[in-house]
């Protein structure tokens, strides 16, 4: 099966992580991490410094790897890099999602999530001193 390199940003702010909603494709609608593949030649943390450029025109500190993802899509399988993420310079543009909130802890479940990020998101959830 086609393998698909993504890194997620969980990028936190004030106790919230930001959570963005895609605008197109397959998973329109779902809830997500920003972020998307890795390039050729790039690495998650490269990938995830241009990603986020491109998505919210902001720049991210890039902090600890928090989870690696493997997931079955029908017709891939995701293996999705996850950092701790802080802003660095800008404010958030959306350029390609229709939405996004900064959400507590607590209320990471509020939103319909991506297949993949279910388990991640339950494992954030349990990580409350982290935040
Ligand atoms: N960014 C991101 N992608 C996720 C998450 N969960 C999840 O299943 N995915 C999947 C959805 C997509 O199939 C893939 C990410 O690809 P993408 O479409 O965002 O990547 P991209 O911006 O480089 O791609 P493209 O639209 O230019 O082809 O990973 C998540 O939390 N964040």
């Amino acid at each position: 099966m086609k393998v698909v390199k993504v890194a997620a940003a969980i990028i936190k702010l004030d106790e919230k992580i930001l959570v963005t909603q895609r605008g197109y494709g397959p998973f329109k609608g779902g809830w997500e991490f920003p972020g998307g593949k890795i390039e050729k030649g790039e690495s998650p943390r490269e990938a995830l410094v241009r990603e986020i450029k491109e998505e919210l025109d902001v720049l991210i500190d890039v902090g600890d790897l928090v989870d690696i993802v493997n997931y079955d899509y029908p017709d891939f399988h995701l293996t999705m890099y996850c950092y701790w993420c802080s802003l660095r310079s800008g404010s958030i543009t959306l350029k390609e999602h229709q939405s996004a909130k900064w959400l507590k802890n607590n209320e990471l479940m509020s939103v319909e999530w991506l297949p993949a990020d279910v388990k991640l998101v339950e494992n954030l959830m349990k990580l409350s001193s982290e935040l």
